[in-house]
């Protein structure tokens, strides 16, 4: 039998949850594990608020891909009191961070899965307002605007939601991208702030290769969104390419990512591509 309760608005700002749901959250944590281009989260319905969010090691722990789920990175799903929803994210490492491209995208999937969206949404995340659309899997996700594009003789710097160092790479399919990717990301300027290394090479007109090493995974994984969104500029910056509308393949898929460029700037930038459900299970 399903009680359904009905909650005032700041719990549940759309659908009433049922009592059998709301158990399966309260007596034990459901997650749900989506991955983006091979760039994967545990992604956790935290409405009800239960998730003990300041947990760094046991945000760690389920990230852990010996010992526990396995994850890039984590990411709740709270609500909001007038979007659809609200992004939490968690990096591997179990501390919270900036603006995931992937996990947005992936959160977008999540909340369709639950109802609370049909094939749109506008939520909140730590760099802002994104607006987001659905079509079967692939997800498109408005980035911010992007107005300062740093460039220097061996690199470009820019933030996309998270900070980013881009950078050619002529052997991408066989560099040590590890031991290269931490030598920029805790050296100078970076530190232990630290950015995000993205290693591209150029494929034709619209199209880039990149592998990122990402901060707070320690680590490359297989697709960055909001490195790809980065290189994508930088590439448009350094007149690599003319185009406003980008291929990026990387080692989990192919995203690609848009711009209308106004003054300098960089807006109505979407990143989009395939977000999908895995598995789901509980802690
Ligand atoms: N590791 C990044 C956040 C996640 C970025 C990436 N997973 C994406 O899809 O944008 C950072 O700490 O800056």
């Amino acid at each position: 039998m399903n009680v359904v309760f009905n909650f005032n608005d700041d719990l549940t700002s759309h659908k009433p949850l049922e009592y059998s749901y709301i158990c399966s959250i309260i007596m034990e944590q459901k997650f749900y594990k989506y991955q983006g281009t091979g760039n994967d989260f545990v992604m956790i319905d935290n409405r009800l608020q239960t998730f003990d969010k300041n947990n760094t090691k046991l945000i760690a722990s389920l990230c852990d891909r010996r010992f526990g789920i396995g994850g890039d990175g984590l990411i709740l799903l709270e609500n909001h009191n007038s979007l659809d929803f609200k992004m939490v994210y968690y990096n591997a490492d179990g501390n919270e961070s900036t603006m995931c491209g992937n996990g947005g995208r992936c959160l977008v999937a999540f909340a369709k899965h639950l109802e609370i969206i049909k094939n749109k949404a506008t939520f909140e995340a730590v760099d802002g307002l994104h607006n987001a659309t659905i079509k079967d899997d692939i997800v498109s996700l408005q980035m911010q605007d992007v107005d300062t594009v740093n460039t220097y003789k061996t690199h470009v710097f820019l933030n996309t939601g998270s900070p980013h160092h881009v950078q050619f790479e002529d052997d991408i399919a066989n560099f040590d991208i590890r031991t290269k990717g931490a030598k920029i990301r805790y050296g100078a300027p970076y530190h232990t702030e630290g950015t995000n290394v993205n290693f591209v090479k150029k494929l034709s007109d619209n199209a880039f290769r990149v592998r990122t090493y990402e901060r707070g995974v320690e680590g490359e994984t297989l697709s960055c969104g909001t490195g790809v969104t980065a290189v994508a500029i930088a590439m448009h910056v350094l007149n690599e390419t003319s185009n406003t509308t980008v291929d990026l393949k990387v080692e989990g898929g192919t995203l690609q990512v848009s711009f209308n460029v106004e003054d300098g700037i960089y807006k109505n930038v979407w990143l989009i591509g395939p977000a999908k459900f895995v598995f789901e299970g509980t802690i």
